[in-house]
């Protein structure tokens, strides 16, 4: 729990980085986070993602604004407060020679753990990542799956209570990029986290919070709900069986449906974008009804379009667009 009077794990004020006098990497961001909280970063490249989690860590001072972790203010000398956070970089890299033992034994000294509390955590670590069978081999042949699993269990060896990753699915392969997102569901039910990410989809599967940035300023923070909530995009796929003049009936009976804005049969799917004017589970129920009068069959249902994606593409084309018109009057910019 955190030990100010807010309660806030992370609490960011007016934080700014400016980079030798000329770059603003980072513009006046104010943002908190409570306890528990799983924090998507989001935005382009270079919108200072990084930055925003080195400042919170202490690797860099602001400019101007503060950061406080646990309520304490956060500065490059505040090791104490930088012993509670588990980091993990992009791209992580570890010395080749070393095994994972060897290496984490390693950097739980440099924690100050004494060897009989050492030990005992280094191999519940390195089971918890699945590195057991490589515990022994040196890390130079290790693949980036590998190499990202020893990362988590060095971010874990102090037992933080706030986890700081940057991009941890990058460059990982489908089953290592599973497995990862797979280990950061468990330790989210006792941790707070911030995850850096590019990848939508795994901020949708595994984060409650997103903040979004674009060129250092902060344009969106709030629930993933709220992000989502920005768009309904009432659009649906449904692969269908049952004969071919029934479904054709039921698509003309559909398509004669108020708020059935759109209905596609292609390929055995099912193409349905619906109104915004009447509740989604009334129109849900009218099609379903209309599928069962015509004894069609659903095999699956989607929404379509990925609505984190949706939602944060038309955060970023918005600011984009404002900044445009910002920088050039409207009759130029037309
Ligand atoms: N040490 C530095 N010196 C000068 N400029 C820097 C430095 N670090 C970052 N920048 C600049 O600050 C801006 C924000 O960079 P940052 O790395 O924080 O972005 P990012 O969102 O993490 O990008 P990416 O997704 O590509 O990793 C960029 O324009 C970058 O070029």
């Amino acid at each position: 729990m955190a030990e100010d009077g807010h309660g806030w794990i992370v609490e960011t004020q007016h934080l700014t980085k400016i980079y030798r006098n000329r770059q603003i990497a980072l513009n006046d961001v104010t943002l908190t986070l409570e306890p528990g909280c799983v924090l998507g970063l989001l935005g382009p490249n270079g919108a200072g993602k990084t930055t925003l989690l080195r400042l919170i860590l202490g690797l860099h001072r602001p400019t101007a604004g503060s950061v406080r972790v646990f309520g304490r203010l956060m500065t490059p000398n505040a090791a104490d407060i930088r012993r509670r956070i588990g980091y993990i970089p992009t791209n992580p890299q570890f010395p080749r020679g070393m095994t994972p033992i060897s290496y984490l034994d390693y950097i739980g000294r440099l924690f100050g753990l004494p060897r009989d509390v050492r030990k005992p955590k280094l191999a519940t670590l390195i089971r918890a990542v699945d590195l057991l069978p490589h515990s022994g081999e040196p890390i130079a042949h290790f693949t980036p799956g590998m190499t990202a699993r020893l990362a988590v269990a060095a971010s874990l060896i102090n037992e933080p209570d706030l986890l700081i990753w940057d991009e941890p699915t990058h460059g990982l392969d489908i089953e290592a990029r599973r497995s990862m997102l797979e280990l950061i569901k468990q330790l989210a039910s006792e941790k707070t986290l911030i995850l850096s990410s590019h990848n939508l989809s795994d901020v949708d599967e595994v984060c409650n919070y997103a903040c979004v940035l674009n060129k250092g300023q902060m344009i969106f923070h709030g629930t993933l709900q709220d992000l989502k909530g920005r768009i309904r995009r009432n659009h649906y796929e449904l692969d269908v069986d049952g004969e071919h003049k029934a479904i054709s009936k039921a698509v003309g009976v559909l398509r004669g449906l108020k708020d059935f804005i759109q209905v596609v049969f292609r390929h055995r799917r099912l193409d349905v974008k619906l109104g915004e004017e009447t509740p989604n589970t009334a129109l849900l129920a009218q099609l379903f009804q209309v599928l069962h009068d015509h004894k069609i069959t659903v095999i699956s249902v989607r929404t379509v379009g990925m609505q984190t994606e949706q939602a944060y593409l038309d955060l970023v084309e918005r600011e984009e667009s404002r900044g445009f018109v910002r920088l050039y009057p409207a009759s130029e910019a037309a």
